[in-house]
């Protein structure tokens, strides 16, 4: 029977039980391309739990920001602080799902060995993360003959091994149909209720409504809107927002 607590190690063995990873804190960041300002005076502040929803028009910034606070790039200025620490410091404590999977070119199965073993974790879980994106079935399979969504879900399986305290996910289900998308939403879900903190970047204003615990709303490289998302969708303060809500053109 499918033992969900095998699916990750076990709290009390984590290297992590040291200080937290949350709160969040991100002031005054700055982000110049060239002459080019893609970000530009960013301040937020993300609690301990829950999912934040990062949404806006192309261009906005939505990635840079992810990665930003992953610390896959660094700010031009500004602070970013993950309970203290930088971004680069906690990277290992947290995992980044991209719109494109990129996957070993290996077995289903190896590509989650191959995670297990870079982060020395109990190999015996690989079934359990299988079974629970649903992919078990697949595990002897070369993971380039996945579909769309099965890649999508076998990049969570990984991102998950890894015991991540904060995963972020940027479009994970840009170009999948309903039934993959309401099957990834499943897994950030679960891993939401498991304490995991979730950021999601997305265009799907409906899987923004299901997943959202606040929203950011980033439009011209500042943010907009950050809001608790029982406030941000009936009304949304800023009218890019309102707009961009509404399904009306946001440039
Ligand atoms: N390496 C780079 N060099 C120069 N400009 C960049 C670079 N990366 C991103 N940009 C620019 O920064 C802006 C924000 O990019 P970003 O990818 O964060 O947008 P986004 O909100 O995620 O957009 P989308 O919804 O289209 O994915 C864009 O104008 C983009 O062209």
């Amino acid at each position: 029977m499918f033992d969900a607590s095998m699916m990750r190690t076990a709290p009390e063995s984590r290297a992590t039980q040291v200080s937290p990873i949350l709160p969040l804190t991100m002031r005054d960041v700055v982000l110049r391309f060239g002459g080019a300002t893609v970000l530009d005076g960013v301040s937020l502040d993300l609690g301990s739990r829950g999912c934040t929803v990062i949404m806006g028009p192309n261009g906005a910034g939505k990635s840079l920001l992810l990665k930003l606070m992953h610390g896959l790039i660094a700010p031009g200025s500004g602070d970013i602080l993950w309970g203290g620490a930088r971004p680069s410091e906690v990277m290992s404590r947290q995992a980044l799902v991209f719109q494109k999977p990129v996957l070993l070119r290996r077995s289903v199965a190896a590509n989650i060995d191959f995670v297990l073993k870079a982060r020395r974790k109990d190999r015996s879980r690989r079934t359990a993360l299988l079974e629970h994106v649903g992919l078990l079935h697949k595990a002897d399979q070369p993971a380039r003959l996945l579909s769309g969504g099965e890649a999508q879900r076998l990049a969570l399986a990984r991102a998950l091994a890894t015991d991540p305290e904060v995963l972020f996910l940027d479009e994970p289900t840009a170009s999948l149909d309903p039934a993959s998308v309401l099957a990834i939403e499943r897994i950030m879900s679960d891993a939401r209720q498991r304490g995991v903190r979730v950021v999601l970047v997305t265009h799907d204003v409906g899987q923004a409504r299901r997943m959202a615990d606040d929203v950011v709303f980033l439009h011209r490289g500042r943010i907009a809107e950050h809001s608790p998302a029982s406030d941000f969708f009936p009304e949304p303060r800023c009218a890019a927002a309102r707009d961009y809500v509404n399904g009306r053109i946001v440039v």
